[in-house]
């Protein structure tokens, strides 16, 4: 059995890596950009129309980096992006700026998430906060609401990692990388559900600053 970790591990071990260790958090988020792109051509998704719906958290900052990536290879991929760009943290400030030098089109007509033949949900990961309404919801709904396959980076929004709980709505995702370990949260029935098939991503975080043996 893989371990599985708390919220706040996840923001405690990150930080660890990022401020004692020394790794940068954009290294982080390239490699969690990486083992997700990486997940997703190792599946059989169509990848025909790939949609990433972000957020303007770090998680959104993953997706967004998951959209270059699959721009490079001449896929076809646009962006809906949620919430004000200026409220940005400074990593996913640093990919739109990189999306925006690849073209990769905004787009904020929620039937393009209804048309993809891929949605990749960065929404919320592990600093979902309260209860999700309004346009996030919206989206979330849309999400589940069409024939894509759908992809959740790290959690799938709107689940609360600690306990599986939905707060307010929740993407139903065909696959999870969900980075470093997996989480307690997706673990449980709720979890399970939504979450579908978990991928733990390593990417250099460790608890012991090392590879646990039992993985
Ligand atoms: N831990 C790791 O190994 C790494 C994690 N990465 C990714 O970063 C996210 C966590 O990023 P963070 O910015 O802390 O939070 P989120 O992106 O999950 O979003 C929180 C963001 O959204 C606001 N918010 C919270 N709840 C709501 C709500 N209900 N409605 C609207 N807005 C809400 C909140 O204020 C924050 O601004 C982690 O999951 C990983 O995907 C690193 O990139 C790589 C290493
Ligand atoms: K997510």
């Amino acid at each position: 059995m893989s371990k599985a970790i708390t919220i706040a591990e996840a923001q405690r071990f990150d930080a660890h890596t990022i401020n004692i260790v020394g790794i940068p958090a954009m290294v982080l988020m390239e490699r969690a950009a990486l083992a997700t792109f990486n997940n997703i051509l190792n599946d059989d998704f169509d990848v025909s129309r790939v949609v990433v719906v972000a957020a303007t958290g770090n998680n959104g900052g993953d997706g967004i980096a998951v959209a270059r990536l699959l721009k490079i290879r001449g896929i076809d991929v646009a962006i809906y992006l949620l919430g004000d760009p200026a409220k940005a943290t400074s990593q996913t400030t640093q990919q739109l700026k990189i999306a925006d030098y690849y073209g990769i089109p905004l787009t904020t007509d929620l039937n393009d998430v209804v048309n993809a033949t891929l949605v990749i949900d960065a929404i919320f990961g592990v600093g979902l906060s309260r209860d999700i309404t309004g346009k996030f919801a919206d989206a979330i709904n849309a999400i589940n609401a069409a024939d894509a396959k759908t992809v959740s980076i790290d959690v799938p929004s709107g689940i609360n990692a600690d306990t599986g709980n939905v707060m307010g709505v929740a993407v139903v995702a065909d696959t999870t990388v969900t980075m470093a370990y997996n989480k307690i949260g997706l673990l449980t029935t709720t979890g399970k559900h939504h979450s579908g098939t978990v991928h733990v991503a390593d990417i250099g975080i460790y608890a012991q600053d090392r590879v646990e043996h039992a993985r």
